[in-house]
């Protein structure tokens, strides 16, 4: 659905922040895209949704390039920065200017996302707290029923009840026609939603794998007293040692997005050779 070949862009000529950047991202998933700080997820964002511009290859949706900003391309997709800036009205007086432009734009469905998420109903935007904005953005986004729906850092700024509200809504709106891409460095806000994890780093996608393939092919955790095979990454805890292990057996752990993250950026190649070497899923 989302097609990302061979992306070349930088803000400086001097300074290419993407180079050869390839990612496909299919319908009916929940995406989560990591990175460090700087790492251009937000760039990475504003390419696929065509307020970036690529010095060559192309960002496309259903086969149309976003960059060409065809009215019929944007209808078809919603993008929420991290930061919000609403105007002086009311959410009723936003909702009849900006819904027109979504074709698939529900009231209804509105209405419900903001009274889950406590959203005072009648109070101009621009008077509410910036959490309250974000969560007032959040339902009119996924009110809109874009194929493609794409936020940057949505649970910044939520407390902790709007946090489940969120993932709880997002789940609930998530079909087989709906792309959502989100970013984040709040993994332990999303790793119970998101069912794809992406890494970009050093200018490239580092990982696009199913948090289903991850469980089955990775071990997180403690080492075992009879682990056969060498850790392929490990972190002093807490706890003591803790890791990634290869797992033949089909052990069940729970992805740890945040070691498995470390491990990516960390310089050392032994998880990503793995993944690579005994990978079943599509190339990106
Ligand atoms: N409008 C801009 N003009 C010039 N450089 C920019 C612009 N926006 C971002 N950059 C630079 O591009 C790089 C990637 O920025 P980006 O905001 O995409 O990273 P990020 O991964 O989202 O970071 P963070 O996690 O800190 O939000 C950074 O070095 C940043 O300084």
């Amino acid at each position: 659905m989302v097609r990302i070949q061979d992306l070349h862009f930088g803000y400086s000529k001097r300074v290419p922040l993407f180079e050869s950047l390839n990612l496909s991202l299919e319908r009916g998933h929940i995406y989560g895209l990591l990175g460090k700080n700087g790492a251009g997820k937000s760039t990475l964002l504003k390419c696929i949704v065509g307020l970036a511009f690529p010095w060559s290859g192309a960002c496309t949706l259903h086969g149309q390039a976003t960059a060409l900003r065809r009215p019929s391309v944007l209808a078809d997709l919603f993008f929420l920065p991290e930061e919000v800036h609403m105007p002086a009205i009311t959410g009723e007086q936003f909702v009849a200017s900006t819904a027109p432009f979504y074709p698939r734009f529900d009231r209804a469905q509105l209405s419900g996302y903001l009274s889950e998420l406590e959203v005072p109903a009648h109070a101009k935007l621009s008077a509410m707290s910036f959490g309250q904005q974000k969560k007032f953005m959040i339902a009119f986004a996924l009110a809109a029923n874009t194929s493609l729906l794409v936020m940057d850092e949505p649970t910044n700024g939520l407390d902790i009840p709007s946090k489940a509200q969120f993932r709880k809504i997002v789940a609930s709106a998530l079909g087989e026609e709906r792309c959502v891409i989100i970013s984040t460095h709040q993994v332990r806000d999303l790793d119970a939603l998101i069912d794809t994890v992406v890494v970009v780093h050093d200018r490239r996608i580092v990982l696009n794998h199913s948090m289903d393939d991850l469980t089955e092919r990775l071990r997180f955790g403690a080492a075992r007293p009879d682990e056969a095979q060498p850790a392929l990454y490990t972190e002093a805890s807490a706890r003591g040692q803790h890791g990634i292990w290869p797992n033949p057996a089909g052990l069940p752990s729970r992805v740890d997005l945040e070691l498995l993250f470390n491990a990516l950026v960390s310089g050392n190649t032994a998880l990503a050779t793995y993944l690579t070497q005994t990978s079943h899923e599509p190339a990106f």
